[in-house]
Formats: structure tokens, C-alpha cells, sequence
């Protein structure tokens, strides 16, 4: 069985090999999206596939919606040419579930792909097309914490930024750059309104994307680059709002494992690519079972009726609290600590990882004890029984192929938003007292271990991709296991950058005892188990 619009017509074969398929009709939702497209995607990622596509599937399966996604990807463009083209923009969705059963999906709903590439004339003109058509109510984005950054660490603006500034709409080149003019398309043809939602996992996540596009709108404007009042219409939620989501499950990279599986099961189109732009991309995803998505209503446009599949639909601050409740504390920083410390430990899978009774508690103890007292209840869900799902059900699926490796990605850019804000809340609140943070700040000092590039073993560890690396790992280069310190003079730089974890953290009363756990985590072979086990019980 190969993965293609062609291959699917081969209903029997598809179902005998335990295949879920599509329930519409696949030509009349694609004719009608192409002709009125109510939604756009940037991002062709992993997550969107597994959630997003997967949520509009089972709407169209239920003949509640005829129309599919549109999916456009403006910064890995392989991802494209080589997984979605090649298979008609289907993906096969593999679900994991904890007990151990596998449910397998045809995924059919995204019925378009392209490149945001202003040099690729026909991708740009119907991208063009797309959004001046009023029929356009949101364009979602999946384009990681990094997507939005104009500035790079020396809060410098990236060249592509600063030239698409220089220039105008015309011939973009950076990828706020590309939306702005996209969006700037729609303005002069009709001002029409529109939703431009971001689903990434970064605090107050609409207001991240409206800062960057608000950036590129006064800046053309006071040129002169634009015609005036484009500015005005990014800022007016009437015309373009840019509502707050907080989207969770977890979907590892694609698996050789699963691979295996779809192998046996007669699947041909198993092979993955990783890019040169380091996406993980196959003709699979896989991924948990449990998911949430919980956008606030705020769509000048009307919006997609996702309801249908599960997505809610709230208000702001339930959003704030729930996104706040995740991302802050009772998974993302969980998931940051056990990739830091599983790297250094030598895992490669993160269920293996809560069966070690010191990283084990390491979460409990950072989950429970030092974030739930500064969470929010958000009424919709309960915070309590959110973090004993993550840490009794989620994390621990051994069914699931997620690793330390996939999760350490890009931790400066995370750090800030994933233990910062816990850290801010503690320095904030009468009540408590921010020295008490105790493993919190062993994540932190274990972060720098990490940039070491050595793992507990003394062996070298290849670090996962990070866009600081070139910039703060110098800082601890010459360290090595044995050393006795100070070494202040070389964390300073990284513990005092308050654009790595929101607060300078010497003034919040952190950084000695970040240094201090350093110290311990770096006196011998075998210190970062040593210094666990001295501090997690
Ligand atoms: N995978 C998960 O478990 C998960 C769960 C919840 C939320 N998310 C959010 O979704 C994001 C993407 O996750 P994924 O699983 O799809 O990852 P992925 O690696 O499969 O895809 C990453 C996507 O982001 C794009 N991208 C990467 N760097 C970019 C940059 N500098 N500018 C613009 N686009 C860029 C890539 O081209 C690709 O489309 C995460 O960073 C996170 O914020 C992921
Ligand atoms: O996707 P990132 O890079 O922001 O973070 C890595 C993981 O923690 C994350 O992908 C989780 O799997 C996800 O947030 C679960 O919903």
C-alpha cells in the first residue's frame, strides 16, 4: 500500500490492514476549499498533522463541515516537496494509546500545500488569492517558540527582518515578513477580516504573533512602504484579531518503531527525511492519544465550526489559565527537566526515563511541590488531575517513541516561559518565598551541565539544535568534570540573561544557588546522578 489518493481507492485493502479512511468525499471538499478557503495553516509540521488535521477529518467524517485545510510552510519548504506533495497531502496518523492499543488513520482533510516563497510565483499568487478571498476566517500557525523572533540574542533585528523592513511587501523574505504582506494583500482588497491564530507553546501566544506583524505594519507604514492605515487593522481585533490558544499532545517525531509496525502491516511509504532544516518529517505521524486545544472566541470573521471536533472555544483569561496551567507548569517544565537530565543520563526515550526513581521524582517533586502553589485553577480543566494524567499516564505511555533529545530542542528559548514565570509568581506572592525553589533551580544549573556537550559518563553528547548554542556554550567550554570553581565568572553571562529565563537570576535570588548546584553537577564522572539523588528525596 502506498500513501496516495489513487492507492486509497483501495478501500479493502486499507481496512484489512486496520486503516481508518476519510468519509467524504474527497474532490467535492477539496473543490470547495479551493474555491472559498475558510482556513489556512502555516507550519506543516508534526503537531498539526496529528491534531489539527486530524480534528477537521472527524468533522468532515461526520458531514458537519465541506471544507478541508489549506497548509502553507514558510520556512523548511522540503517539507513540502518531499512528504506532502509526493502524497497528495495525506498523512497516515498513527495513535499510541497507554494501553497499548494502536489506532491507524488516513489522514485526507488538508487538500492543498504550498510554499510561502515570494519567488515562487504560482505559490505566491494563489497564496495571494487565498487571502484576499473574504471567505478567509483564520490562518493557524504551528511555526515553533522561534517563529516569532524578529531579534536575535544580541536583540539585533535577523537580516531577513531587517531587509523585508527596508523593502516593503514586496518579495518578503522573512517569515513574519511573508504574513505581513499577505495580510497587507487582504487590507487593500476590501479590509476584510480575519483570525490569525497561533497554536505554538509560548505564553500569551496571539499577542507573540500580533507584536511581530505589528512590527512589520508601522515600520512599512512610517516608510511609506504601505498605504496608510494598515497598521490601524492589525491593531483593530475587529479586523484582525490574534486570539490566545494553548494546544497539547504530545507527538514524538516519527518512529522507527512505528515504522516497523506500518511495515508489517503492509504500509510501503514508510521512509522519513529529516531535512536539511532539521525537520523530522514521514509519510506517518505519530502521536498519544489525549489532546487538548482550547482557543479564545475571538474571530472578526466568523470562525470554523472546530467545536465539532472537540476544540474549545473560550475566553482570554481561561485560555491565560490554562496555557499558564501547561506550558508553565504541569507538563512543558517537566518535560524540559527530563530532557535536560535524560540527555545527561544517557536516555533515549522518555517512558524509560519516569522508571528511574530520581528523575521520577524530580517531576513530582517540581510539578507538585514548587509549580501547583502558583497555578490558577482555569475551571476547565483541573490543574490536580491535569498532572497526574501527565505524570501517571502521558509521560510514562511505553508505548511512546518520544525522546529527551526531541524535547531539549530549542530549551533557551523555552526556559523563560516554562520556569520563569514560576520563578516571577514565587518573587511576586507575599506568601512564598523564592529560595524555597529548590529543583527548579537544579533544572537550570543541570541546563548548563548540558551545554557542556558531555554527558555523566564523561562521553561526548551531542546537543539537540538551539539557536543560542554558538553564543553560550564558549561560556562553559573550558570547564571540565573535576573542576572545583567559582564559577561565577562563567555563568554569569548565561544566569544574568533575563531573555533566557525572564528574570536575571541573580536578582531573583537564584543564580548563587544555580551556581552552587553547577558546581556539584560537574566535580566528577557520575555527579549529576549524585547530585540528584542528594537533592530530589
Ligand atoms: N510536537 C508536540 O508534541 C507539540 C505539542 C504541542 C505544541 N507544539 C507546538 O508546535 C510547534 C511545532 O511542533 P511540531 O511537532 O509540528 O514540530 P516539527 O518539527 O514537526 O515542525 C516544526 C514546524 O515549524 C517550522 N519552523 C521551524 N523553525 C521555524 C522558524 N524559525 N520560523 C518559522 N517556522 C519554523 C517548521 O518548518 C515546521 O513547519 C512546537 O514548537 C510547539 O510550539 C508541539
Ligand atoms: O514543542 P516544543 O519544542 O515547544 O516542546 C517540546 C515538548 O515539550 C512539547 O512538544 C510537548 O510534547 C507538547 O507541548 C505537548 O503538548
Amino acid at each position: 500500500m502506498k500513501l496516495n489518493l489513487n492507492a486509497l481507492k483501495d478501500v479493502a485493502a486499507w481496512e484489512t490492514a486496520g486503516f481508518k479512511l476519510p468519509k467524504f468525499d474527497l474532490e467535492k471538499v477539496t473543490a470547495n476549499t479551493k474555491a472559498n478557503p475558510n482556513w489556512i495553516h502555516f507550519g506543516a509540521g508534526n503537531i498539526f498533522r496529528a491534531l489539527t488535521a486530524n480534528a477537521q477529518q472527524n468533522i468532515l467524517n461526520e458531514g458537519k463541515s465541506d471544507k478541508g485545510i489549506i497548509v502553507a510552510e514558510g520556512f523548511d519548504y522540503e517539507i513540502i516537496e518531499k512528504m506532502y506533495r509526493p502524497h497528495d497531502n495525506l498523512t497516515a496518523l498513527v495513535t499510541l494509546k497507554a494501553n497499548g492499543s494502536i489506532e491507524k488513520t488516513v489522514i485526507a482533510s488538508i487538500v492543498e500545500s504550498l510554499v510561502v516563497d515570494a519567488e515562487n510565483e504560482e505559490n505566491w499568487n494563489r497564496l495571494k488569492d487565498i487571502f484576499i478571498n473574504p471567505s478567509l476566517q483564520m490562518a493557524s500557525f504551528t511555526i515553533t517558540e522561534k517563529g516569532y523572533s524578529l531579534k536575535d540574542a544580541k536583540g539585533e533585528y535577523l537580516s531577513a527582518v531587517a531587509e523585508d523592513f527596508k523593502k516593503g511587501p514586496q518579495a518578503p523574505v522573512s517569515y513574519i515578513g511573508k504574513l505581513s504582506s499577505l495580510v497587507y494583500e487582504r487590507y487593500i482588497h476590501g479590509k476584510q477580516p480575519l483570525a490569525l491564530v497561533s497554536m505554538d507553546n509560548c505564553s500569551h501566544n496571539g499577542t507573540r504573533l500580533h507584536e511581530a506583524v505589528k512590527a512589520f505594519a508601522e515600520t512599512w507604514e512610517e516608510k511609506g512602504l504601505v498605504n496608510e492605515g494598515f497598521t490601524a487593522y492589525i491593531n483593530d481585533p475587529k479586523c484582525i484579531a490574534f486570539p490566545w490558544s494553548m494546544i497539547d499532545k504530545i507527538t514524538p517525531r516519527p518512529d522507527p518503531s512505528v515504522k516497523e509496525m506500518l511495515k508489517k502491516d503492509g504500509f510501503e511509504d514508510v521512509e522519513d527525511v529529516i531535512t536539511s532544516k532539521n525537520t523530522y518529517v514521514a509519510p506517518f505521524v505519530n502521536a498519544e492519544e489525549p489532546e487538548y486545544l482550547i482557543i479564545e472566541d475571538l474571530f472578526p470573521n466568523d470562525r470554523p465550526n472546530l467545536q465539532e471536533g472537540g476544540i474549545i472555544f473560550t475566553d482570554r483569561e481561561t485560555v491565560d489559565k490554562v496555557e499558564k496551567m501547561k506550558v508553565c507548569t504541569c507538563l512543558n517544565p517537566l518535560h524540559t527537566a527530563l530532557a535536560v537530565y535524560g540527555c545527561l543520563l544517557g536516555y533515549t526515550l522518555i517512558s524509560e526515563e519516569m522508571k528511574d526513581n530520581e528523575l521520577k521524582r524530580l517531576v513530582e517533586k517540581i510539578g507538585y511541590v514548587e509549580g501547583l502553589p502558583v497555578v490558577v485553577n482555569p475551571g476547565i480543566i483541573e490543574p490536580k488531575k491535569f498532572i497526574d494524567e501527565v505524570l501517571q499516564v502521558r509521560i510514562p505511555n511505553p508505548f511512546m517513541p518520544d525522546t529527551p533529545q526531541r524535547i531539549a530542542t530549542d530549551t533557551s528559548q523555552k526556559l523563560g516561559i516554562r520556569f520563569g514565570e514560576t520563578i516571577k509568581a514565587y518573587m511576586q506572592r507575599e506568601d512564598l518565598d523564592v529560595t524555597d525553589l529548590k529543583l527548579i533551580p537544579l533544572v537550570l544549573a543541570g541546563w548548563c551541565r548540558y551545554l557542556m556537550g558531555m554527558d555523566d559518563n564523561g562521553n561526548k553528547m551531542e546537543l539537540s539544535p538551539d539557536p543560542l548554542l554558538e553564543e553560550i556554550t564558549p561560556y562553559v567550554a573550558s570547564i571540565t568534570l573535576g573542576d572545583k570553581g567559582p564559577f561565577h565568572e562563567a555563568l554569569k553571562p548565561i544566569l544574568s540573561n533575563s531573555a533566557i529565563f525572564g528574570v536575571n537570576l541573580y536578582e531573583a535570588g537564584l543564580g548563587e544557588v544555580v551556581e552552587k548546584y553547577f558546581e556539584e553537577l560537574v566535580a566528577s564522572k557520575g555527579a549529576v546522578r549524585e547530585t540528584l539523588k542528594k537533592y530530589v528525596y
